[in-house]
């Protein structure tokens, strides 16, 4: 596991104090910079190489009818990732990321978590091992999304169950359910919680689902060995992550929060999390749009930290 390199994060604050610019004036771009330093180990921080990953699953608790579009279009986006039509694929031309998409399974999709256990721990471990070898050694930063039609639901019972609380705490609209479906969402979360307590961080993705959420910790997992850097996303990747700390509160020290979704949720995690969004814009889409979006703020504080002259170069002061 790769540790933060407190030498390479000091030298590039005192890159930032040198830089013709009152001190501390980049406001949370400086802090942005040194984070980057301190987790790829350089001074000079690299965004040369950004993998945007999007995991894509399918869960059982649609039986439920949780959820306002069907079930289909999970693939359907998949298919839309691939041709470049989505929200995602535009953000990440202009953001210069490269998307990857990785489906995982989406014709078996995850067991009814109101009735019985979402994953068995073997499909738990596959889904995680998916995701830690979607990670290229080679990339400088790393962001995360998920496509599942469902995962609102999800994200509220694995928040809920990580964090306490209730169905009332942790259920939102998602793709826009309203009135009765918003009564059968925190039913299928209350049903959850009332039939699976799980301890750690694989029993609950076991008991909740879905696949692309074990990739997503899979993911994280992974980058920290590599000492990559990682941008969570909103509501459902964030839910995903928060599983993590259930094993080590620790697990998320290299993940950069790219914005505050407007799922109401997703506030209450963040605070959980404690984590400042880079971004809150009212976003509710995931793919990782929120974090592809960030990305763009840290390429200019990182050009900033790069390019900017010292005050001894420009002969200023
Ligand atoms: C066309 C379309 C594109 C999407 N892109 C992300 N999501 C988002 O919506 C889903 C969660 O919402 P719920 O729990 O209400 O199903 C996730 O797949 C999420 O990524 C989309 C949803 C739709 C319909
Ligand atoms: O914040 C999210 O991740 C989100 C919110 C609503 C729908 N899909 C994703």
């Amino acid at each position: 596991m790769r540790s933060f390199d407190h030498a390479a994060a000091e030298a590039a604050r005192a890159r930032q104090n040198s830089l013709t610019k009152p001190e501390g004036s980049l406001g949370r771009l400086e802090d942005m910079v040194v984070f980057l330093a301190g987790w790829q180990g350089r001074a000079r921080p690299r965004l040369d190489r950004v993998q945007a990953v999007i995991f894509a699953g399918n869960h059982g608790v649609v039986a439920q009818a949780v959820n306002p579009f069907p079930q289909s279009v999970t693939a359907q986006m998949v298919q839309n990732f691939r041709t470049g039509g989505a929200a995602i694929n535009q953000i990440c031309k202009v953001a210069w990321a490269d998307l990857d998409v990785v489906p995982l399974e989406l014709d078996r999709p995850t067991r009814d978590f109101t009735r019985e256990c979402a994953m068995t721990a073997q499909e738990v471990q596959e889904a995680m091992h998916r995701g830690a070898e979607a990670v290229s050694a080679d990339s400088d930063l790393i962001l995360l999304g998920e496509m599942g039609i469902g995962n609102s639901t999800v994200a509220a019972a694995l928040a809920a169950s990580v964090y306490g609380g209730g169905p009332d705490d942790w259920v939102g609209p998602g793709t826009g359910a309203q009135g009765d479906m918003m009564s059968r969402k925190r039913q299928a979360v209350a049903d959850g919680l009332a039939r699976h307590q799980p301890g750690n961080g694989a029993d609950t993705l076991a008991a909740f689902g879905g696949r692309e959420q074990a990739a997503i910790c899979g993911a994280i997992l992974r980058a920290r060995e590599l000492g990559i850097p990682v941008i969570l996303d909103g509501f459902i990747c964030c839910a995903a992550a928060a599983v993590l700390t259930r094993d080590d509160p620790d697990a998320l020290a290299h993940c950069l929060l790219g914005h505050e979704s407007a799922e109401p949720g997703h506030q209450r995690l963040v605070a959980a999390l404690a984590m400042t969004p880079i971004l809150s814009l009212d976003m509710r889409l995931g793919e990782g749009s929120g974090a592809a979006m960030a990305l763009m703020i840290l390429r200019g504080a990182l050009s900033c930290h790069n390019g900017m002259a010292t005050f001894a170069e420009a002969g200023i002061g």
